[in-house]
């Protein structure tokens, strides 16, 4: 049996609970093998970033190669970025590799409002890398930058996604996790109609790398044929877990618990 694959070209988040390795255990969690390409170390804890060290183009570049060379992705997500350039080049070895299923969380700023992406290289990556994209998964504040509208209720959200996908996103997903209400709804929307996953907010400060988590469980889902919106469903339980069996990791906002979702899977709650 040829055992599912995916690739997360993200930045390192040494706390583990974000980034790759965020991504990395999410992909293991869910029985897909998982490849990375580093585009920046991110020195961080629970506390904040402390900060950013970016890898050369030469080094990305050369990690994008030697992955393309050799490994088939069934998935491939895009976390951290950075800057015009890492996004210029990932587009490119998109291209270049002819890969598939592109999963692109938008990183752009840490909870804690740590810049993770120049603000030069938004229009970069509207114009190079959403049009590639089988879903975008932004948060509120990513989609009003990507979009250049104010999200103030669910109509902007839904308006927001068509936007996404009017510039070449085949899906997009407006994640709800920085509304402030009981009730945390994240919009999905086909082109055509609109899904809406709701949930109660959990409380609770553990919520870093809650996006690349969610994401990179969508990817996983996606490496292993399922549909985008089946993908999606499945990541929204998986981050649902990880929130709230929390581990009370760090003093201040502590990872998610990617273990939790297969925990619950095999009744071990
Ligand atoms: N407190 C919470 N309770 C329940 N779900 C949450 C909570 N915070 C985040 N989530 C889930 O995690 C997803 C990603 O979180 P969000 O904060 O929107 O993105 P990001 O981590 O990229 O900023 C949300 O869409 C939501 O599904
Ligand atoms: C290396 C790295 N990549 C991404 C993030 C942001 O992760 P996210 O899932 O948006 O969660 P928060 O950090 O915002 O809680 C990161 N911190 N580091």
């Amino acid at each position: 049996m040829r055992i599912a694959q995916a690739l997360t070209i993200a930045g390192s988040d040494n706390g583990g609970g974000a980034g790759i390795q965020a991504d990395l255990k999410t992909f293991q969690e869910l029985s897909v093998y998982g490849m990375t390409v580093i585009t920046a170390i991110a020195a961080q804890n629970t506390t904040g970033v402390q900060g950013v060290f970016p890898i050369s183009y030469e080094g990305i570049a050369q990690q994008l190669d030697s992955t393309g060379d050799d490994f088939k992705p069934n998935a491939v997500k895009t976390g951290m970025l950075y800057s015009t350039e890492i996004i210029q080049l990932v587009a490119e070895k998109w291209r270049h590799y002819e890969w598939s299923n592109l999963v692109i969380d938008p990183v752009m700023v840490a909870k804690g409002g740590a810049p993770l992406l120049q603000q030069q290289a938004i229009q970069t990556l509207i114009t190079e890398l959403i049009p590639h994209a089988r879903i975008t998964t932004p948060n509120i504040p990513e989609a009003e930058l990507l979009t250049g509208m104010s999200i103030r209720n669910l109509s902007d959200r839904e308006e927001a996604a068509r936007r996404l996908v009017q510039m070449g996103s085949t899906y997009a997903l407006i994640k709800g996790g920085h509304d402030t209400g009981g009730m945390i709804v994240d919009v999905f929307y086909d082109g055509r109609s609109f899904h809406y996953l709701e949930n109660i907010r959990i409380v609770t400060p553990h919520t870093h790398g809650t996006g690349c988590t969610y994401s990179a469980a969508i990817t996983a889902e996606l490496a292993k044929g399922s549909s985008v919106l089946a993908a999606v469903t499945t990541a929204r339980a998986f981050i649902q877990a990880a929130i709230e069996d929390e581990l009370g990791i760090g003093a201040g906002h502590g990872p998610t618990n990617h273990f939790a979702y297969q925990r619950r899977q095999r009744g071990e709650r």
